[in-house]
C-alpha cells in the first residue's frame, strides 16, 4: 500500500474528512475517501457536548483512535493538540497514538489549554519550545512513516509574517508536513502555498464559518496544498439532522413523519456490516474450519 508520505507527494490533494467514532469512519470509508482526520474538535463536540478548548484528554483521543483503527484500514491523521503538555508529554502522545494506529500526528504551538484555531485569544509557546517538541516526537516514534504535521496558530496572535517564520523553524526542526492554521483570506492561503509548496507537504483546514474562506479541495490542490481536512463538517451536518429528528419525535410521539429522512433497521445494519459479522460469528460458533 502507498505510504501516506508518498501519497502526499503527488496530486491530487488528499481529502481527509473529519471523523470521531467507528460509525463516522465506516461511512467515510464507504464514501470512497482515502484517508481520515480524527478531529479533536469533533470529539469534544460529540463526546462532551463542549467546545474545542482543551478539555478532551489524550487517553480519550487514543481510545477513540483505537476503536476507529479496529474498524477501518485507511490512513488516519490524528489531532494531537499541543501534545498534551511539554516535549515529554508529546513523546508519550506519539508512542500512544502510534500504537493505537495513527499514521500522522498534528501538533500545534499553542500553550495548554489550547483552543480551536478559529477562536480568538489564543496563546502560543516560544518557538524553541515548539521545535523541541517536534524533535522530541520524531525521536519517540517507532516508524519514520508516522508523520509529524506541525501546526502554527500564530496568524491570529503574532501576525502573518511571524506565522511564516514559525513555520520555517518547524520545517527546519524536522516536521514532515506543515499546517499554517486559520489564514484569513484567499491571499493568505495562496501566500502560504507560494512560500512552502514543493518544499514540504502543506495541509489546509476548512472550517465552515471559521476565519478561512471555505475553498474546494481542487482549488487548494491547484494552489499547492497536499492535504485538505474538513474536520467538523460531519458534526455540523449531524447536529442539524439530530436537532430536526428530536424536534419531530417530541412533536409527534412517533418517528413516522421522519421516516424518509432516516435509515430503517435493515439499512443501518447493512452499513455497519451486521450480516457479514453474524455470518462470521456463526462460522466460528459452528466449529467449521
Ligand atoms: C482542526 C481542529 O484542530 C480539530 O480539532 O479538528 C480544529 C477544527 C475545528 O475546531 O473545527 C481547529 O482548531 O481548527
Amino acid at each position: 500500500m502507498e505510504s501516506l508520505r508518498a501519497r502526499l507527494a503527488r496530486a491530487p490533494a488528499l481529502v481527509a474528512p473529519g471523523v470521531y467514532d467507528g460509525l463516522t469512519a465506516t461511512l467515510a470509508e464507504a464514501a470512497g475517501f482515502e484517508a481520515l482526520y480524527l478531529s479533536g474538535a469533533a470529539v469534544a463536540y460529540t463526546r462532551l457536548g463542549r467546545p474545542d478548548i482543551g478539555l478532551t484528554t489524550m487517553s480519550e483521543m487514543a481510545e477513540t483512535l483505537a476503536a476507529i483503527r479496529d474498524r477501518v484500514a485507511l490512513p488516519i491523521v490524528i489531532d494531537a493538540d499541543t501534545g498534551f503538555g511539554n516535549a515529554l508529554n508529546a513523546q508519550r502522545t506519539m508512542r500512544t497514538y502510534e500504537r493505537a494506529g495513527a499514521n500522522a500526528l498534528q501538533v500545534e504551538d499553542q500553550s495548554f489549554p489550547k483552543r480551536c484555531g478559529h477562536l480568538a485569544d489564543k496563546r502560543l509557546i516560544p518557538v524553541a519550545e515548539m521545535t523541541g517538541k517536534i524533535r522530541a516526537m520524531a525521536d519517540a516514534r517507532e516508524s519514520d512513516e508516522t508523520l509529524i504535521i506541525a501546526r502554527t496558530d500564530a496568524i491570529g496572535v503574532e501576525g502573518f509574517e511571524a506565522a511564516l517564520e514559525r513555520a520555517e523553524a518547524y520545517v527546519a526542526a524536522g516536521a514532515d508536513a506543515l499546517f499554517v492554521e486559520a489564514p484569513r483570506s484567499g491571499e493568505e492561503l495562496r501566500a502560504v502555498a507560494a512560500r512552502f509548496a514543493g518544499r514540504v507537504p502543506l495541509m489546509a483546514n476548512m472550517v465552515e464559518g471559521g476565519v478561512t474562506p471555505v475553498t474546494s479541495a481542487a482549488d487548494l490542490g491547484a494552489m499547492g496544498y497536499a492535504l485538505v481536512i474538513f474536520p467538523g463538517g460531519i458534526v455540523r451536518a449531524l447536529a442539524r439532522a439530530a436537532e430536526d429528528y428530536y424536534a419531530s419525535l417530541a412533536a409527534h410521539g412517533t418517528n413516522r413523519p421522519f421516516a424518509d429522512r432516516m435509515f430503517d433497521f435493515a439499512d443501518l445494519n447493512a452499513r455497519i456490516g451486521t450480516p457479514e459479522m453474524l455470518e462470521a460469528g456463526a462460522r466460528y460458533d459452528g466449529g467449521e474450519g
